[in-house]
């Protein structure tokens, strides 16, 4: 089962692997006209009703495959406003072919005479809200009718994310949906058809920039509302929490404020005015300062805790401490991860380490990556948080789904790039959950680093990828 949105990310992933959707709407449309074929005799009158999207342009190529039968195709619009390329490109290729089309301007003008097939490819799953003009009035003549009602992808008028069915939605007999199921599908009283349209498995399992789209900003959102990160950090270092801030920031967070001892309190200010720090008494972190974290981290929506915090027994101590008291979204890095396997916590954790880390927490690693993702989705269960495992193809998993990033390259070796990684991760988790954050970090902060190894090959410092992070996030998708 996979919903709209979800194929909305798949089909961008699958062109950015070189299957363009010119090509997957070639295959829908082939899909189309073979289940017409397995219900109509050549020779029987068939009707295609397209809307101005691409489920139309489905059933734009899918007419070029039913020259055996009595057919016309009518368009509930203009063509002009037929609203992407690759659906115009296949009308225009009717038009010029000299196939029966016509234009319905007007609900008044929709008429059926009766065809033995009717072919629904009104709305697919871009609809929203009711059911408008003429599509409302053309479903419910479709639904009048004595024809065999073929509906592409969904029946027209049904919501491609939940299932649900708008009133006026046309009641299909067959329903022909791509690359898997769709909610709701399986409720309908129709024989649906799942048609292969040669998406790649790997455009699932990879994350490309299809994945940015689920990162819709909301536009009408104001400060505070896409992230309030608190890194927890500094100590023996000072560049490593100031880095994470700084790439929590460039992801797109609000506010950001850095907890770090008061000893280094001054040279982390001094990084950036951008930086809100707050100090904690003494020279390295330590217990008493998890009650005054945890009243911070309550006013965060996300935290990053670990970035130059050392390994000394009372920092450790805090670290765990605070993990046992926390219950929200942290990423955990750095020295910080070797005490995650011994606390309880009702966190949402984010691991990131990397594989020499995720050994140390107790993971076992694998040198061929599918053999890694196996062991990192199984330790990712067994601790019950999401890993971030990085390498040459980072690993995600919370458990039950897993992803591999690609993106990045030697030259992001350079101490403090884990750094990074782990600010953007928090500034993505403070917007969307923990397995998408932790994926789509991984594939900005490594596009970041391809976009500056591209300037500078592997004389890339960690400071330049949080200058190219806005370039990766908002690269756009299609
Ligand atoms: N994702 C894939 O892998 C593939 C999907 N294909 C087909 O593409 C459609 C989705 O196409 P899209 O252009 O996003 O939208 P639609 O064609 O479903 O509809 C948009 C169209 O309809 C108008 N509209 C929206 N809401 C309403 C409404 N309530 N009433 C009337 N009209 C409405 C809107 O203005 C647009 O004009 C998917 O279903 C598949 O069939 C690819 O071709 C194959 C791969
Ligand atoms: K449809």
């Amino acid at each position: 089962m996979i919903t709209g949105s979800e194929m909305a990310v798949v089909d961008e992933n699958a062109a950015a692997l070189g299957v363009p959707r010119k090509q997957l709407m070639e295959s829908s449309g082939n899909a189309v006209a073979r289940a017409v074929e397995r219900i109509a005799d050549q020779g029987a009158s068939v009707r295609i009703v397209a809307g101005r999207g691409n489920n139309g342009g489905d059933a734009f190529v899918a007419a070029r495959f039913l020259d055996a039968y009595d057919l016309s195709v009518s368009l509930l619009g203009r063509p002009e406003t037929i609203t992407t390329e690759i659906a115009r490109q296949n009308w225009t290729a009717l038009e010029q072919s000299d196939y029966e089309t016509e234009q319905v301007r007007d609900a008044s003008q929709f008429a059926l005479d009766d065809p033995d097939v009717i072919v629904d490819a009104m709305l697919g799953t871009g609809i929203s809200g009711p059911l408008r003009e003429p599509t409302a009035t053309a479903a419910a003549r479709i639904n009048d009718s004595e024809s065999t009602v073929v509906s592409v992808d969904v029946p027209s008028g049904m919501d491609g994310d939940t299932g649900a069915l708008a009133a006026g939605a046309v009641e299909a007999d067959r329903v022909v949906t791509f690359h898997d199921t769709k909610p709701g599908l399986d409720e309908l009283d129709a024989t649906v058809t799942v048609a292969d349209i040669g998406i790649p498995d790997t455009a699932e399992l990879f994350v490309e920039r299809g994945d940015l789209r689920r990162l819709d900003r909301d536009p009408t959102s104001h400060k505070g509302d896409n992230g309030e990160v608190l890194v927890v950090g500094g100590g023996p270092y000072t560049g490593a929490p100031a880095l994470a801030a700084q790439a929590a920031l460039r992801a797109g967070g609000d506010l950001v404020r850095v907890a770090c001892p008061r000893a280094v309190a001054d040279a982390v200010q001094g990084y950036s005015e951008n930086l809100i720090v707050r100090p904690l008494d003494g020279a390295t972190l330590a217990p008493s300062h998890v009650d005054e974290l945890i009243a911070l981290a309550d006013a965060s929506d996300a935290v990053v805790l670990g970035p130059g915090l050392g390994d000394a027994e009372p920092t450790l101590d805090a670290a765990a401490d605070f993990l046992e008291r926390y219950d929200g979204r942290a990423v955990v890095d750095a020295d910080a991860l070797s005490v995650v396997s011994e606390v309880e916590t009702t966190a949402d954790l984010i691991c990131t380490p990397h594989q020499g880390e995720l050994l140390k927490m107790g993971g076992e690693t694998a040198e061929a990556w599918r053999d890694r993702a196996d062991r990192v989705a199984d330790f990712a269960a067994q601790i019950g948080q999401t890993m971030l495992v990085k390498g040459a193809y980072d690993i995600v998993s919370d458990g039950t789904r897993t992803r591999v990033n690609r993106t990045g390259n030697p030259g992001m070796t350079v101490g403090g790039s884990g750094d990074v990684l782990a600010g953007v991760v928090s500034a993505l988790a403070a917007t969307c959950g923990e397995h998408d954050a932790a994926a789509i970090g991984a594939y900005v902060t490594g596009r970041a680093g391809d976009l500056v190894a591209d300037e500078r090959g592997n004389g890339l410092v960690a400071t330049d990828l949080v200058a190219a992070i806005p370039r990766a996030l908002w690269q756009g998708t299609e």
